[in-house]
């Protein structure tokens, strides 16, 4: 059974931001808690679930998580859920160097949300990928590496919001959630 409304636990302002765009014409109440989860190594589809139960427990009831990944082609899709750590570190103006000992700079941004309706439940993943460059910094350095990620020739942070949430890695993530939320409609 769907939710009538989704508790998105997130510490990140911008992705709780963009999520409440993309589904604000679903009429879904949207609520967010800010808790420092524990995020555990493995794949992206493991690293979310894991999130999801952790957030579940933390909050005793039902929860809506997203773990986000940048995979470089030439790095066998590394750093992949890593990510976070080389941002802190490198910062946007220097992320592009990672790649500055190969010719491929192809790179995939992928967003799995993860819903759980309560703890001792199975984890749901809706996943998104859109495929880009990484790029030096170009545009506004508010959000993560959206200055570094080129899509058709635009970086994440020269789009405005709408245009990006259309071909996002979020966007089309959350396309499957609201498919899923829209066939499993509260009697
Ligand atoms: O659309 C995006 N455009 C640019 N940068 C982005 C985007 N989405 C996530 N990011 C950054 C945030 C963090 O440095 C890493 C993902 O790590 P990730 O663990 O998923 O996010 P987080 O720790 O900031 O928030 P949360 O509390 O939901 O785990 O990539
Ligand atoms: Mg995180």
């Amino acid at each position: 059974m769907a939710p009538k409304e989704l508790n998105f636990i997130t510490g990140n302002k911008n992705k709780l931001a963009e999520v409440r765009a993309i589904l604000e014409d679903t009429g879904v109440e949207l609520k967010s808690q800010a808790i420092d989860l524990v995020e555990v190594q493995g794949t992206v589809e493991e690293v979310t679930a894991d999130k999801c139960r952790r957030a579940a427990e933390a909050v005793g009831g039902p929860v809506l998580v997203e773990d986000t990944c940048l995979c470089f082609k030439a790095m066998k899709d590394l750093p992949g859920p890593y990510i976070k750590w080389f941002m802190l570190a490198l910062g946007p103006h220097e992320l592009h160097k990672m790649l500055d000992g190969f010719e491929d700079k192809s790179t995939q941004a992928v967003c799995t949300f993860a819903y759980c309706e309560g703890p001792g439940h199975e984890p749901i993943i809706f996943q998104g990928r859109t495929d880009g460059k990484l790029v030096p910094s170009r545009g506004s350095t508010v959000f993560g590496w959206d200055s570094c990620f080129e899509y058709e020739g635009q970086t994440y942070a020269e789009m405005d919001k709408a245009e990006k949430n259309k071909i996002s890695h979020r966007g089309k993530a959350l396309e499957k959630l609201k498919a899923w939320l829209a066939s499993h409609v509260p009697e």
